[in-house]
């Protein structure tokens, strides 16, 4: 429940749109080997807010797909660049700072997504994220289950071996709901 991907929601001609201009950025920064307090090893990221007409119009339709009409989202596009080696350990993004949905675009290499119960960590799902991919968290998936990236070592799904290259990924959130007083 609140998981969605759709393989293929990027044409190739998109995907490598996206890439040519998220390259520069990326360049100008090395790989992190991982941040102190937090869950991804061998990255590096940014946040975008300017966007060229072609990708706005493709983070458009990912708003229209992925959150409800009028939900105010956050302006700044979260960037993450994963090297080969790199990976994401298990966690749920902050409730503090994110909203009710998550949508991330997966660039460049396959990886694979592990979402684990936090109640009941025997319930547990894989996603492929293919290249050209849309995946969705909402509800349980995003607040009742921690996500990860595998790493190369562990990189398999349906007991295929998916290796990881690069992998970059895009990523839209929410603001969260403001607080209720009680
Ligand atoms: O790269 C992704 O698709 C997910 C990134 C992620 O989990 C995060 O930044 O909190
Ligand atoms: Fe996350």
């Amino acid at each position: 429940a609140g998981l969605a991907l759709w393989p293929g929601f990027l044409s190739a001609r998109e995907e490598a749109g996206l890439a040519r201009e998220l390259e520069p950025l990326l360049r100008r920064q090395r790989y992190q080997p991982q941040h102190w307090d937090r869950a991804i090893h061998g990255y590096r990221e940014t946040e975008k807010s300017q966007w060229s007409q072609e990708s706005l119009a493709i983070l458009q339709r990912v708003w229209d797909t992925a959150f409800p009409p009028g939900v105010p989202q956050l302006s700044l596009v979260h960037v993450l660049d994963l090297e080969k080696s790199g990976y994401i350990k298990p966690h749920v993004d902050s409730v503090k700072f994110c909203g009710c949905t998550i949508a991330g675009l997966s660039l460049l290499s396959a990886s694979v997504m592990r979402l684990v119960s936090e109640k009941t960590p025997e319930d547990w799902v894989e996603l492929l994220l293919e290249p050209r991919s849309l995946y969705i968290l909402r509800g349980p998936a995003r607040y009742e289950f921690t996500h990860e990236i595998l790493r190369d070592e562990e990189s398999f799904f349906d007991g295929r071996k998916v290796p990881r290259e690069r992998r970059v990924s895009v990523v839209c959130r929410n603001l969260p709901a403001p607080p209720t007083l009680t």
